[in-house]
């Protein structure tokens, strides 16, 4: 009884902090340089956008049905998984970051950030030329189907309609699970969660900070993280039947260090449901 009321006060405090989340300044302090420039190899988003270009384009993907879980308010993380399945679906805790990305998807403007450096550095990923960005954001409204709420602590994370029976084809998640985990066991809890929507057979693609035990979501804004090492993501997907398929990291030069959390090191994974 007492373990189960600790889990739900730890889970309760993460939720208090999330109600400041702003997105803008969010974007402001992930989305463009130093951590955001495409000149720069070693730049966290490109590495992230090559991570996902080359998991959804090595020809082991099938099916029609791609799930982002925590969105937030970006979108690099479907960009290069819109070419591959024909209906995607984005999801987030909040309402202010399901707004975010509905004022791009309906593209009314007022956006807090242009994702045409991004659209245009995946189309290069592809081969295509940069200007073919028009037709990667035409695809992208075009798969789009919804933006749905969701908790990865419930063990039922969405709606109960929102997924056909047999779940999702693929998953992809960025930064949520270890930033709204208030320790290791809530993070690999979710995981398993997250793990019920998906088919078996189905891929995920996990990206995630790694030794990092605080953000800032805004000025003021400071959210804490579950510090996580390689062994410890090993462990806990092999704990939420999963199979590693391959571990990138990622160590931050001191220059992306910019103040606004302690993160020490980005990994990926893909992985398959067994
Ligand atoms: N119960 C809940 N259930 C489900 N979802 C929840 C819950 N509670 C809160 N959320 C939602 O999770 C989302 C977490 N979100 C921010 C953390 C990333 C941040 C901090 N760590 C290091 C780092 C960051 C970003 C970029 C880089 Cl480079 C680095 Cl290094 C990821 C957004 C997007 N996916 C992104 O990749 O930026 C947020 O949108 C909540 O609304």
């Amino acid at each position: 009884m007492m373990e189960e009321k600790g889990r739900e006060n730890g889970v309760a405090a993460m939720k208090a902090c999330y109600r400041r989340f702003d997105p803008a300044a969010y974007l402001q302090y992930n989305y463009t340089p130093p951590r955001a420039d495409f000149t720069r190899k070693d730049s966290i988003v490109p590495w992230k956008l090559a991570c996902l270009h080359r998991a959804f384009t090595e020809g082991d993907m099938s099916g029609e049905l791609l799930v982002d879980i925590g969105s937030g308010p970006t979108l690099y993380q479907v960009m290069s998984g819109c070419e591959v399945f024909s209906k995607v679906l984005l999801t987030d805790f909040l309402e202010v970051n399901r707004q975010e990305l509905r004022r791009w998807l309906q593209d009314e403007g007022q956006c807090s950030l242009d994702w045409t450096p991004y659209l245009q550095h995946v189309c290069k990923l592809e081969g295509r030329r940069p200007s073919a960005w028009t037709e990667k954001a035409a695809k992208l409204r075009q798969v789009v189907a919804d933006i749905l709420p969701i908790d990865v602590h419930c063990s039922q994370p969405l709606a109960p309609d929102a997924l056909p029976s047999v779940g999702a084809d693929c998953l992809v998640s960025c930064f949520c699970l270890e930033s709204v985990s208030p320790d290791l066991a809530a993070f690999t809890r979710a995981l398993g969660h997250i793990g019920k929507l998906l088919r078996p057979g189905g891929h995920l693609m996990l990206i995630g900070a790694l030794g990092e035990s605080y953000y800032f979501a805004g000025p003021g804004v400071r959210i804490p993280v579950v510090p996580l090492n390689e062994a410890q993501v090993c462990t806990s997907l092999k704990e939420s039947g999963y199979t590693l398929i391959r571990l990138e990291v990622y160590t931050l030069t001191q220059d992306m260090r910019v103040g606004v959390d302690d993160v020490t090191g980005v990994f990926f994974v893909k992985a398959k449901k067994d």
